[in-house]
């Protein structure tokens, strides 16, 4: 019996809460429900098997769903156990318990962006442009990521944004995967269609322009604290994204800023920058490469973590790597009149960034040294630090530094400040390891984005990736994969790399099946040609995707 999106929606509301305490499958222990959506409901469990760390139990009620033909396959499950990036919240494993289908994922305690942009509008206080262009950065990496392995996510909005230790999670992966149903269709009933795109609307498909356009509608969100597209009805609204104007961002963001707005939000998919190539735009890559050196400057340059779980260590450390750097940028900077300075901030975006970022360092530490002798380290705080207004390193503090000719500096001191405000109090290992692979993930990125520069290729990997995802997988696509993996690795190298991958990736969600132990050593090409195992690891996805299809499995993967 097949069973509509509403009737399944009201099986879900029925279905009787987990309580506190509850136990599932003697391994996951409720701890408080986080919320309801259309589809599940959210708990904070503590794992058991896993030091009782905390993660995210979703429960879907299956009611009248037939599991076989609904529910997902362990190989699709597995498929979303294998993605694994900094900012994407990780699955870890799916199980049927009675008449629910659960997904364990990671828990994010910084709550989603939906909730961050009310907080912020309610105490009608903008975002500085820094920090917008700092998540948006993690949300494109993300993003990337997944249109690289072929993956859309399908929907996208503000509410499947978290915040963990400060860096965002694209999270919410599965649900509408999970049942089957299109994501597109499920938004449209659960009355949240700001995000879609206009195509989605036309029939002509979703394909990653699609997730490039919702990207576009929360980076207008996050600036304007407004849905882009809003009108009193449904009809209103799908003509508004289909054929009304493009909303702008207000001027007090730059205008770099808002031609990005305006490429994602091209009504024509096809003239909609891939992710990709939103990282390789100058206005993108200077603020990844300040991201980059402030990541570097607080983890060391082997990107180990030299971070230590003491405030004032943390900041004696930076200190001790930055006081000259900084006394005399500090001095150099004084003596300029505003004109040299605006000067220097064009020829040497990332050199005059950094400069500011060790300037706000220098202020912290002793604003944090004077708070130890007081006694009065403040706790470390789960959630942003910025969020909440009672900064140690106060605006008030950098206003009085800066020129008031120049709000613009002040506001992106603020925001550095309040980046490494996050780091001044005792970090996690947990945190101290996100920041190592957010570390690594923009040197990467940096690295590609200049060789393609440089040699004139920008986003090949991805174009594939596009081409590939707006089809259904085909034999064909595949061949020519494995022809080009086979060229750029050689016959011997392509056959040691393949193998050794697929046993991974066959190894990597071992919850609810077991798998032997790899016996293989790692190939050497791994290390020497990892761009080339990317592709590798691409042919193995759509070779188990393809895999999936022959079997009749429900394809909403991609
Ligand atoms: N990984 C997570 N970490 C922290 N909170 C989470 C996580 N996943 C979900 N939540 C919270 O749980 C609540 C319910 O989430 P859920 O995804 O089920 O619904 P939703 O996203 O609010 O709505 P819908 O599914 O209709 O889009 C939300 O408040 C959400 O912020």
């Amino acid at each position: 019996m097949d069973v509509t999106v509403e009737e399944h929606k009201t099986q879900s509301r029925l279905s009787n809460s987990f309580s506190r305490g509850h136990s599932v499958m003697n391994r996951y222990t409720v701890q408080e429900k986080l919320g309801s959506g259309s589809f599940a409901t959210a708990y904070l469990v503590t794992d058991a098997k896993d030091g009782g760390s905390l993660k995210v139990l979703k429960r879907i009620s299956c009611g009248g769903l037939r599991p076989d033909s609904t529910l997902p396959s362990a190989r699709e499950a597995k498929l979303l156990g294998s993605l694994r990036h900094p900012f994407i919240v990780q699955f870890f494993s799916s199980f049927l318990e009675k008449e629910d289908f659960c997904i364990i994922t990671e828990y994010c305690e910084g709550g989603d962006l939906d909730c961050i942009i009310q907080q912020q509008k309610d105490k009608n206080r903008p975002f500085p442009e820094g920090h917008i262009t700092e998540w948006f950065i993690q949300l494109l990496l993300g993003v990337n990521y997944l249109h690289e392995r072929l993956v859309l996510h399908r929907d996208l909005k503000t509410k499947n944004i978290f915040l963990k230790n400060g860096t965002i999670k694209i999270g919410d992966f599965g649900v509408s995967r999970i049942l089957s149903l299109p994501t597109d269709m499920a938004t449209s009933f659960t009355g949240t269609p700001h995000y879609m795109s206009p195509e989605t609307f036309s029939n002509s498909g979703y394909n990653s322009k699609s997730d490039i356009w919702s990207l576009g509608c929360i980076l207008y969100e996050i600036c304007c604290f407004q849905y882009a597209f809003e009108a009193s009805n449904w009809i209103k609204l799908v003509s508004l994204i289909v054929e009304g104007p493009t909303p702008c961002l207000p001027s007090k963001y730059s205008a770099a800023l808002n031609d990005i707005l305006q490429r994602t939000l091209r009504k024509d998919p096809e003239e909609r920058p891939s992710a990709s190539e939103i990282l390789t735009m100058p206005y993108i890559v200077d603020r990844a490469k300040v991201l980059s050196a402030w990541l570097e400057d607080v983890m060391g340059q082997d990107g180990q973590g030299s971070v230590s779980d003491d405030a004032c260590r943390i900041a004696a450390a930076v200190k001790e790597k930055l006081h000259l750097d900084t006394l005399r940028a500090m001095h150099d900077i004084q003596e300029m009149d505003p004109r040299q300075r605006r000067r220097i901030r064009k020829d040497e975006p990332g050199e005059t960034y950094r400069k500011k970022m060790k300037r706000a360092v220098e202020r912290l530490y002793q604003e944090n040294h004077k708070k130890l002798e007081q006694g009065k380290i403040v706790k470390m705080r789960q959630e942003n630090a910025w969020v909440e207004e009672e900064s140690t390193c106060t605006s008030a503090d950098i206003r009085s530094y800066t020129s008031s000719e120049d709000d613009e500096e002040s506001e992106e001191e603020e925001y550095f400040s309040s980046s490494i405000l996050s780091l001044s109090t005792p970090l996690s290992e947990e945190h101290s390891s996100t920041l190592s692979a957010y570390q690594s993930c923009l040197r990467r990125f940096l690295d590609y984005s200049t060789n393609a520069n440089e040699v004139g290729i920008t986003d090949t990997i991805s174009k594939d990736s596009q081409d590939m995802s707006v089809s259904t997988c085909n034999k064909e696509e595949i061949a020519r994969l494995r022809q080009v993996c086979l060229e750029l690795l050689g016959e011997n190298g392509f056959w040691k790399v393949y193998d050794y991958l697929k046993r991974e990736y066959f190894r990597q969600d071992s919850e609810t099946e077991e798998f032997e132990e790899a016996t293989l050593s790692e190939p050497q090409e791994i290390g020497l040609y990892p761009q080339h195992c990317h592709k590798v690891q691409q042919l193995i996805f759509l070779e188990e995707r393809m895999e999936g299809q022959n079997l009749g499995m429900s394809c909403a993967w991609l």
